[in-house]
């Protein structure tokens, strides 16, 4: 266990300290003050083992929360707080900002169709050299990155208000490894469970196959419908619906999808989901060490995984890093819950990185893929007050 204690602090424009993490949903609150220790860091691998270790020197009041990254082999950041709250959530209003931006497209609407377009390319090669071929590509998800420069430093804890204000989202705050010594945070409003735990019950709600919403109601129902039933939408859903069902099965006496894939929706868009409900063989197993087996999974990955992984780092110019891993936390018993951190930002100081992606299957259009992209940075913008006019191709 080593201390930061000078590393993360974060004030607040008032003088008053930052929480050290917050999650907040229409669940309730769980938040963090001020950093007692941290998680020596690791891979995914290797999670599970460390916060065990961690819990039977740390004591039953214990929490640990914080960021798993995009690739497995990566080193996650997970913190203890000084002091824990879990309350009823009190959504209070946060007036919008108005800061002055500057924007850059990493890559840009038709750089982005280009990366599905070679995509799509390598998939039917791949299926064209057929069964002889060890791993066929079926699915990947690609993304795409706006770094958005502000004219004032991002007030953090108005921008989780912001963040949380839809009650299907989980709004997030979660401190990552300085960068050059500078802080830096990972916020985000995820419409995604990954994995939560309490006692012997586990509960997953992947999603995947996406429409963005409408303010006129009958085009925003049309869109939900042709969703529902868009073929290509539906096989980009059950590769992670059947994935995380494999992967949980071993751990469970019982696992089921009671309700089948349904519609859900945020406020910025459509998704198809499947809520997936469990119960554990043996309950005193982390809700980390599940996340970390589960993740990542083909919502933010592909299938097969660690090939699609590979090529994620061909295909796309930047590192991942945080964006697309998993954020949460988890106590003494276990017990917690981990969201896929989508719908997201990395901010330190002026700046904030967006993160959008989505899913390819044979079958997918690069422009709709590309859209779909711009609409899905939608909740961050609107929280950060940034009007972006490619959002809507
Ligand atoms: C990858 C993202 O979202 C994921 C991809 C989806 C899709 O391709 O339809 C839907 C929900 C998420 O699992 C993202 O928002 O960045």
């Amino acid at each position: 266990m080593s201390t930061l204690a000078s590393e993360t602090h974060i004030m607040r424009q008032d003088g008053m300290e930052a929480p050290l993490f917050a999650f907040r949903s229409a669940r309730g609150v769980v938040q963090g003050q001020g950093l007692g220790a941290a998680l020596p860091r690791g891979p995914a691998e290797t999670l599970g083992a460390r916060v065990a270790a961690f819990f039977r020197l740390a004591g039953r009041d214990a929490l640990l929360a914080g960021a798993l990254p995009f690739a497995r082999e990566a080193e996650d950041y997970l913190v203890q707080p000084r002091t824990v709250s879990r309350t009823v959530q009190e959504v209070a209003a946060a007036p919008r900002p108005d800061a002055r931006w500057q924007l850059a497209h990493e890559p840009d609407a038709a750089g982005y169709a280009a990366s599905v377009q070679r995509a799509l390319g390598i998939m039917r090669q791949e299926a064209a050299q057929g069964a002889g071929r060890r791993e066929v590509l079926t699915k990947i998800v690609l993304s795409r990155s706006l770094l958005a420069r502000a004219d004032a430093p991002i007030d953090l804890q108005g921008l989780l208000r912001r963040l949380s204000a839809d009650p299907s989202v989980t709004g997030f705050l979660v401190p990552l490894p300085p960068r050059g010594g500078a802080p830096r945070v990972l916020a985000g409003a995820t419409p995604e469970l990954l994995l939560s735990k309490t006692g012997a019950r586990i509960l997953s709600h992947p999603l995947a196959g996406s429409a963005r919403r409408e303010v006129d109601a009958a085009a925003d129902s049309a869109n939900a419908a042709a969703l529902a039933r868009s073929d290509k939408d539906r096989r980009e859903h059950a590769i992670v619906a059947d994935f995380i069902l494999d992967t949980l099965a071993p751990y469970c006496r019982q696992l089921s999808a009671p309700q089948g894939t349904t519609l859900t929706s945020t406020n910025s868009m459509w998704h198809l989901g499947t809520r997936i409900e469990g119960e554990l063989k043996d309950a005193s197993i982390s809700s980390a060490e599940l996340a970390a087996a589960l993740h990542p999974t083909p919502a933010v990955c592909g299938l097969p995984r660690a090939h699609a992984a590979r090529l994620i780092g061909e295909i796309e110019a930047y590192d991942r890093d945080f964006y697309a891993g998993a954020v949460g936390w988890c106590d003494a018993a276990g017990d917690g819950a981990w969201y896929v951190s989508i719908r997201c930002a990395e901010i330190a100081g002026n700046t904030a990185r967006l993160y959008a992606g989505a899913g390819i299957v044979p079958g997918s259009d690069p422009w709709a893929e590309a859209a779909e992209t711009g609409a899905k940075y939608g909740a961050l913008l609107a929280a950060l007050g940034i009007e972006l006019e490619e959002t809507r191709l």
